[in-house]
């Protein structure tokens, strides 16, 4: 008997620019080598510029979308990003309760680079109480951290106590992403796991704007690697590479915040077959 073919589940909202949200999510998990499908929760008019507009799913179809793929596929690992509002965030739960796909990533997605919100004011409460706990990996970047906690993250101090606090309600691992830090040298995210050990990572400060769907690239390709079975600390650390890989071998699209290279490879890895 040949075995399933790995595969992972993204539930996010789309870009039609290409570069963030679910087809980040679909470019990652390929170039990851493993398979993609996609719970759509909002459909965004975005490209690099900015978002235009947006429109949630009707729950039935969120519901429809869950029940296809579970009637169906086996799905190792999955992530949520974009979720828009109330009614959704509470649709993906119910969801994420009533099927088992494996170790969850949760992207607390809530404003794009450009400034436009993808997630109610109103959701964020829905978000800490009902999606924080089911969080395997919880991945906010400094104004989600900030947002989640009620605190201000203005230091790498701020970053440890901001995941702690993460930890405490509920999230298993906590990766916080520095990608809006101040530094203009270094990219530092924070980790936080399970069993209490943590680490920083670090990498260059790319000097571009091209960053568009980077916490979507990064959060994808942990789940892709929790997908294949790798540890949670494994998984993590190949997301910062590939994310870091990514942004330094940049591409040009669009006029504004660019997206990212999913092509790109990380060091050494290029000529793999599995990677
Ligand atoms: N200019 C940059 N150079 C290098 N790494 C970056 C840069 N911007 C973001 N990153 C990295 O990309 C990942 C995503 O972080 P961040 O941009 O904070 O997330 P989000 O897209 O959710 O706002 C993190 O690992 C962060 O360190
Ligand atoms: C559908 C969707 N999901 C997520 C993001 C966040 O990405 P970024 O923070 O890089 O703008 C986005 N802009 N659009």
């Amino acid at each position: 008997m040949i075995n399933d073919t790995i595969q992972a589940l993204t539930i996010a909202g789309t870009d039609s620019g290409g570069g963030a949200g679910v087809m980040a999510d679909i470019k990652t998990m390929q170039e990851r080598h493993v398979f993609s499908a996609a719970v759509v929760v909002a459909v965004t008019a975005q490209n690099t510029i900015g978002v235009a507009d947006f429109m949630a799913m009707p729950e039935k179809l969120i519901d429809e979308q869950f029940k296809a793929v579970a009637d169906d596929l086996k799905i190792r690992a999955a992530k949520t990003g974009m979720l828009a509002d109330v009614p959704s965030v509470k649709a993906v739960v119910a969801n994420l309760k009533k099927y088992d796909l494996g170790p969850l990533t949760v992207d607390p997605v809530m404003i794009a680079k450009g400034g436009a919100r993808l997630l109610s004011e109103d959701a964020i409460q829905t978000v800490k109480q009902e999606l924080v706990p089911l969080a395997t990996i919880l991945t906010p970047n400094l104004p989600e951290a900030a947002e989640l906690t009620g605190m201000q993250i203005e230091s790498s101090d701020d970053m440890l106590v901001a995941a702690q606090k993460l930890q405490d309600m509920g999230a298993k691992n906590v990766l916080v992403k520095g990608g809006h830090e101040a530094d203009d040298n270094e990219s530092s995210d924070f980790v936080l796991l399970e069993n209490g050990d943590s680490f920083w990572m670090t990498s260059p400060r790319v000097d571009t704007n091209r960053t568009h769907g980077t916490g979507d690239t990064l959060s994808s390709c942990i789940t892709s690697e929790l997908a294949k079975g790798k540890s949670v600390e494994d998984a993590i650390r190949i997301g910062k590479e590939y994310v870091s890989a990514t942004i330094e071998q940049g591409i040009q699209v669009g006029h504004g915040h660019g997206p990212l290279n999913h092509w790109a490879h990380v060091k050494g890895e290029a000529n793999d077959d599995e990677i």
